[in-house]
């Protein structure tokens, strides 16, 4: 079964307007109201494409009720941990450019942590967990680690969906699957990632310490995998862009919906980047049919390095 994890859920508020100007009054055109945050957002996908899993994490007040409100419609299972913050509500500003305002993670006391562990432990080796997304700064640094390192105790494969040093404190742990974008691939090793080139040369470096594949987003310019023996590249179809949100969480759903039931990286990558540019040229997260109906636009090239 696979498990999804989000510290920090949201209500990811989408405001369409056709020219945002700051220090303005703006007037939307369009507002949409979905549940957000990374691990979330993979839960929806992988429900939508019938892919049995849990999410877990923690919710609280209004904000939290409306989520667990809309993942119940959606047939999505959860175990949220009940906090006594008010989920976030993380603005997503659509204009001539993308704008996002994300809030601050919940206060999680001591007590609803260990709730966290507890279901960490009941993992077992045919579990996938997905961390994904930032660690609220009322936590410990280390968060993520405590939970890494209890499911690999376990045997359970872990997915890592996160950037800066949470996503670097994750590489020892040796994940199943980092999905990067350029700018957090670039953030690790201190350089700019221009290329799909840079991409590969980069992502390179963590399959060599040990992460055992690596998929690097690149927006509009599709993306990269590599694990030990394949590399590949995705070159993606041109669409309207109506919303990136969750683009990479889209990504991430896809693979692991299509390699738990084929167990074959190149189509697990197919399909996953066909989710990511399916979630690109909706407005809320993709639904299976519309990934199904791009999945023969995505090409993917063998590469050699
Ligand atoms: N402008 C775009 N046009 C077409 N497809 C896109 C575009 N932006 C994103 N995508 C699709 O979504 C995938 C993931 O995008 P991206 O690299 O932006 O992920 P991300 O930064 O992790 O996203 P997020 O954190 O918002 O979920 C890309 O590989 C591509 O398939
Ligand atoms: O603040 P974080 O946890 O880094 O990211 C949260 C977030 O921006 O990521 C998702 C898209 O990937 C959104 O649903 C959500 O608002």
């Amino acid at each position: 079964m696979i498990f999804t994890c989000t510290l920090s859920p949201a209500i990811d508020y989408t405001v369409y307007t056709k020219e945002f100007e700051a220090g303005k009054l703006n007037r939307a055109d369009q507002v949409h109201y979905f549940p957000g945050g990374k691990g979330i957002n993979v839960s929806r996908i992988l429900t939508r494409l019938h892919i049995e899993n849990t999410a877990l994490g923690f919710l609280g007040g209004f904000t939290g009720k409306f989520i667990k409100d809309f993942l119940k419609k959606e047939q999505v299972k959860q175990q949220f941990i009940e906090v006594e913050s008010i989920t976030r509500m993380n603005v997503k500003i659509k204009s001539n450019a993308e704008t996002e305002i994300n809030g601050n993670g919940p206060v999680i006391t001591t007590d609803q942590q260990d709730k966290l562990f507890t279901q960490i432990e009941q993992l077992t080796s045919d579990d996938i967990l997905v961390l994904a997304g930032s660690i609220p700064n009322t936590l410990p640094n280390n968060f993520y680690e405590k939970i890494a390192s209890s499911c690999k105790e376990r045997g359970a494969k872990l997915v890592v969906d996160t950037s800066q040093d949470a996503l670097k404190e994750m590489i020892q742990f040796q994940p199943f699957l980092i999905k990067p974008n350029h700018h957090e691939l670039g953030e690790l090793f201190q350089t700019n990632i221009e290329t799909a080139q840079d991409a590969v040369t980069y992502a390179k470096k963590l399959v060599d310490q040990g992460v055992q594949n690596v998929i690097v987003s690149m927006g509009g310019k599709g993306a990269i995998f590599i694990n030990e023996k394949d590399v590949f590249e995705a070159n993606i179809p041109k669409g309207t862009v109506k919303n990136t949100v969750g683009a990479g969480d889209s990504v991430v759903s896809g693979f692991l919906a299509s390699y738990i039931q084929n167990a074959d990286y190149k189509e697990a990558f197919q399909y996953g980047v066909a989710a990511g540019t399916a979630t690109a040229f909706s407005e809320d997260l993709c639904t299976k049919e519309d990934l199904e109906a791009i999945l023969k636009n995505v090409t993917i090239l063998e590469k050699n390095f």
